[in-house]
């Protein structure tokens, strides 16, 4: 077990709870279309994934061009992309195996659920709302939602802030590196899902408390009921 005290609980979105990669890469490969770049791979947009929407859009960019993107070409592309996006958000995407069970089974044991994402807001709430899970968390915050997103710690220690809870109380569960950092600064425990996108690296090698590699796999390390 990770921690007895713990009570709450942030969950990363893309590769942890759903496997979006798919609708970001069919959203990419469209803006690329539409501004007559060369194209992409999805294999190359999963490695581009964990830094939000306009880094996605930077990388695509950069690959594309053999360059890094000027501002106007950037600005250009993100409303291509948004609107692409938008109209894709859950065509392809999918819900991981196990996760609405799990999450009923933590709600149930009285656990306070989050989603802390780098995925723009706007896209967040419609995402969960699709896969049915939006109710099971009394906050959600995008990576546009504060003036700072993960790795930075702001998402979390916000919601210590918000729930007044001392760090032990809390556990992060991700599958990137920006997941872990973003917990270790906020002086918080994480879990890392190896199913996810994490540039192609081991979610192991940037040290996370434990790792599992199914979503069930979470319940082993938490106590049986959350202890307040
Ligand atoms: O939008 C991204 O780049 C990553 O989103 P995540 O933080 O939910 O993994
Ligand atoms: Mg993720």
């Amino acid at each position: 077990m990770i921690a007895s005290s713990i009570s709450a609980i942030a969950f990363d979105l893309d590769g942890t709870l759903v496997d979006s990669v798919p609708d970001l890469a069919a959203a990419t490969q469209a803006t690329l279309a539409d501004m007559g770049l060369r194209g992409c791979t999805e294999d190359q947009v999963r490695s581009w994934v964990g830094n939000g929407t306009e880094m996605l859009m930077r990388r695509a960019l950069t690959s594309s061009l053999g360059a890094e993107p000027d501002a106007s070409v950037m600005a250009d592309a993100m409303p291509v992309f948004m609107k692409h996006y938008e109209a894709c958000l859950e065509r392809y995407s999918k819900l991981y195996p196990g996760v609405e069970s799990v999450l009923r089974t933590l709600q149930q044991r009285g656990f306070r659920l989050a989603v802390v994402t780098n995925k723009p807001y706007r896209f967040t709430i419609p995402l969960l709302q699709a896969f049915g899970i939006e109710s099971f968390f009394s906050e959600i915050l995008g990576g546009d939602s504060l003036t700072k997103m993960k790795p930075d710690p702001l998402p979390l220690t916000h919601l210590l802030e918000k729930w007044q809870l001392q760090p032990q109380q809390m556990l992060m569960v991700g599958d990137s590196r920006n997941d872990v950092l973003a917990a270790k600064a906020a002086g918080i425990a994480s879990i890392g899902l190896t199913y996810g996108y994490n540039y192609g690296e081991d979610i192991g090698l940037c040290g996370p408390d434990a790792v599992c590699d199914h979503f069930e796999q979470i319940l082993a390390h938490l106590p049986p009921q959350q202890s307040e």
